[in-house]
């Protein structure tokens, strides 16, 4: 608290202090500013009435007469009497001689050099402070050197001719009274000065010493500056300090010359009442801070004993000497209410304690009892998480054997979800499908793998298992074609299981590619349809091929020949030339039977020597009977076999179906009645041809 107070108090001296200090320096400023504007004022009046003489004098009758020169030195001696600072008052020949002079000084000299005159002759004009040796040696001496400001203007005579120049020599006396008497009401005890700066920085007035040297201050070049005056506070030559206002003659108009007007007075001057005022402030200051400490001092002894004395009674008792008792202090009203609500607060912490002991002890007995049954649960927890977790790692356990197992199968494995999102991919579906397991996972699998024409049907069998369970696709065993990641198909065995889950179904499918099973099948089925001698289709074929070739020629209504055919007396080619001989000339008749049809025909051989032909496309039966004496005429041609060539013969029966006629008539039927007509040809001396008809069927 006495801290606080002493901070306060010094604080408070500082502000007062600093407030003074910024008052009274703006105080002085402002005085100065004021002093600087008045002296300013003073001297452009008193030139202006310098130049009302001068403008009055050349105006005069008798002085521009001009003739009576007394009369003229009389008016000019009157005008010097008046205003005494007129040094000199002269009129000047335009020769530039003087012609008359206050006094009679300078009278015949010659002033054409002097600029007031050069100047003056051509209008008025005014010569800044200047020193003038010829005429201050004719003036009495005074204490100041002599020093001038020249006003001069042309004289006409009364005739309007130029006549002159008329001089007035102001003595700078003047100027000094000026500045005398603005510092005459203060008797100048406050050390004030005046300065006057011509404009190439000359002081024309100052104190001692100062004038006729040049001076550059932070306040004259602010007057040369600025067109209102001002005040700053500034360093002089000397180092000393100074409070400076400003001002500067010639701003506004009416005077000629510029000169700039300071007006200064020492820092220590000008705060010297507040010095005096700090001083006072600062042992008024002490006194009360000293004055408010003991206050204080003795404030927080009374306020700070009663709680002292409390807070040992509480800190005995926080030591464990709860026979302690907290006093009660009356002192004064708010320390009464603390310590009766400390005396209260201890007697309910005492109680508060009794209450807690004793429910501590049942507390204490009731947590070894939970505590106990706590342990038999929490052992018995703990067996059956050591449980769950054999079981957990042997689940995971058997779920990479399986994922090993799946991974290294020789099927291609793929696992969707009831949305039909794949969430397995083995190694050999990366290898079938050629899609990585990353790119597949968790994307449709119908898109993947199933030909776009397909996926309806895949789409419609999917919705129907969910609904009901059916399913013509999953546990068999199905042939399809699968769409592979470069987007060409490939056929595949594929077999769809389910497993039905707690989290929604699971199809899982094996699949391989059957391509090259595919391949092995065509060449069966395609071995078993030809004759290994020839590879003319063999009987199976034809008997697939006739029934058919009947059907074409039903729609297209057009005719169909079956010419039945048997090579005469091959027996005996077998017996000459031995069997490889027959073979090869089987052969070889069969390439002629080829050559001799269309490829839209069909040559088959049925058994030994036996040939048949199926033609289709016939306009009529004499087509077919002309086909059939055209392969008669290749077939007498000589066979060139390896060691021998032979020379045989064919007899072939023909049996034309018209639909329109033998509408009824079967395959069966047809091919007996060409096995007739080839009888019937055998018969007639073979070689020949031999039209069936449908009665010997
Ligand atoms: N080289 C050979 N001979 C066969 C083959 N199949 C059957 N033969 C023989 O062909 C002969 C068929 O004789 P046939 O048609 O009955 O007698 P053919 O001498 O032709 O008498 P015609 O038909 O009345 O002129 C039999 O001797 C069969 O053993 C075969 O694949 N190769």
């Amino acid at each position: 608290m006495v801290i606080t107070v002493l901070i306060t108090t010094v604080s408070v001296l500082i502000l007062v202090d600093q407030f003074t200090r910024g008052y009274a320096r703006s105080e002085s400023e402002t005085r100065m500013k004021q002093l600087a504007w008045q002296m300013q004022d003073a001297l452009e009046r008193g030139m202006r009435e310098r130049e009302i003489d001068l403008r009055l004098l050349v105006q005069r009758p008798s002085v521009r007469a001009g003739r009576d020169l007394p009369r003229v030195r009389r008016v000019f001696n009157e005008l010097q009497a008046n205003v005494p600072h007129y040094a000199w008052i002269g009129l000047a020949n335009p020769e530039g001689t003087v012609m008359v002079a206050t006094n009679g000084l300078l009278e015949g000299a010659s002033v054409a050099q002097r600029p007031w005159f050069q100047e003056g002759s051509k209008g008025e004009y005014a010569a800044d402070f200047h020193p003038a040796v010829l005429l201050a040696q004719k003036l009495p001496p005074q204490s100041n050197p002599w020093r001038f400001v020249d006003l001069s203007a042309p004289v006409h005579d009364l005739d309007g001719h130029y006549l002159g120049v008329v001089g007035l020599h102001l003595s700078w006396s003047w100027a000094r009274d000026i500045a005398a008497k603005l510092l005459d009401p203060a008797g100048n005890r406050y050390d004030v000065e005046v300065i006057i700066v011509r404009d190439d920085g000359t002081v024309i007035l100052g104190p001692k010493g100062m004038e006729e040297t040049k001076l550059d201050t932070p306040s004259v070049r602010a007057a040369q500056a600025a067109d209102n005056g001002g005040s700053v506070i500034e360093t002089g030559p000397d180092g000393r300090r100074y409070v400076s206002g400003y001002a500067r003659t010639g701003v506004k108009g009416g005077m000629k010359l510029h000169w700039s007007v300071i007006v200064r007075q020492p820092e220590t001057v000008a705060l010297a009442a507040f010095r005096d005022l700090e001083k006072r402030v600062i042992v008024v200051g002490a006194l009360s801070g000293v004055v408010l400490v003991l206050l204080a001092i003795l404030l927080t002894r009374r306020l700070v004993g009663p709680i002292n004395a409390l807070s040992a009674a509480l800190e005995l008792r926080a030591a464990g000497r709860p026979d302690v008792p907290i006093p009660q202090i009356n002192s004064y009203r708010e320390i009464q209410l603390l310590s009766s609500t400390l005396v209260n607060m201890v007697e309910r912490e005492e109680t508060y304690l009794r209450e807690v002991r004793s429910l501590n002890e049942s507390l204490e007995q009731r947590v070894a009892e939970r505590t106990s049954r706590l342990h038999e649960t929490a052992s018995a927890l703990q067996e059956a998480l050591d449980q769950q977790q054999a079981n957990q790692i042997q689940l995971e356990e058997s779920a990479a054997e399986l994922r090993a197992i799946l991974e290294n199968a020789q099927d291609a494995f793929i696992a969707a979800d009831e949305h039909g999102h794949v969430v397995e991919w083995n190694r050999q579906a990366e290898l079938l499908l050629g899609w990585p397991r990353d790119q597949v996972m968790g994307r449709d699998m119908a898109e993947l793998i199933i030909p776009p024409d397909m996926r309806g049907a895949h789409n419609r069998g999917m919705a129907q298992f969910l609904k009901d369970g059916t399913s013509v696709v999953i546990n068999n065993r199905i042939e399809l074609q699968a769409l592979h990641h470069d987007g060409h198909e490939l056929p595949i065995e594929i077999t769809v299981g389910h497993v039905k889950r707690q989290s929604g179904h699971l199809f899982i499918a094996f699949l391989h590619d059957i391509t090259e099973r595919l391949a092995f099948r065509d060449q069966m089925r395609e071995l078993a349809l030809t004759d290994v001698l020839t590879s003319l289709p063999n009987r199976r074929a034809f008997s697939d091929r006739l029934p058919e070739g009947m059907m074409r020629a039903r729609r297209a209504d057009q005719l169909l020949a079956l010419f039945f055919m048997d090579i005469d007396g091959f027996k005996g080619v077998n017996d000459r030339y031995g069997h490889e001989a027959g073979d090869e000339l089987l052969i070889e008749f069969a390439r002629r039977l080829q050559r001799s049809v269309r490829d839209v025909d069909t040559v088959a051989r049925l058994a030994g020597d036996e040939f048949v032909v199926i033609l289709e496309n016939l306009q009529t039966q004499e087509d077919a009977v002309m086909v059939a004496e055209k392969i008669l005429v290749t077939i007498r041609e000589p066979f060139q076999l390896t060691h021998s060539t032979v020379n045989i013969s064919s007899s072939i029966g023909v049996a034309v179906y018209q639909p329109n006629l033998d509408g009824e008539v079967g395959p069966e039927e047809l091919l007996s009645m060409a096995d007739k007509a080839m009888y019937a040809a055998k018969r007639l001396g073979k070689n020949r041809v031999e039209l069936g008809r449908a009665g010997d069927a």
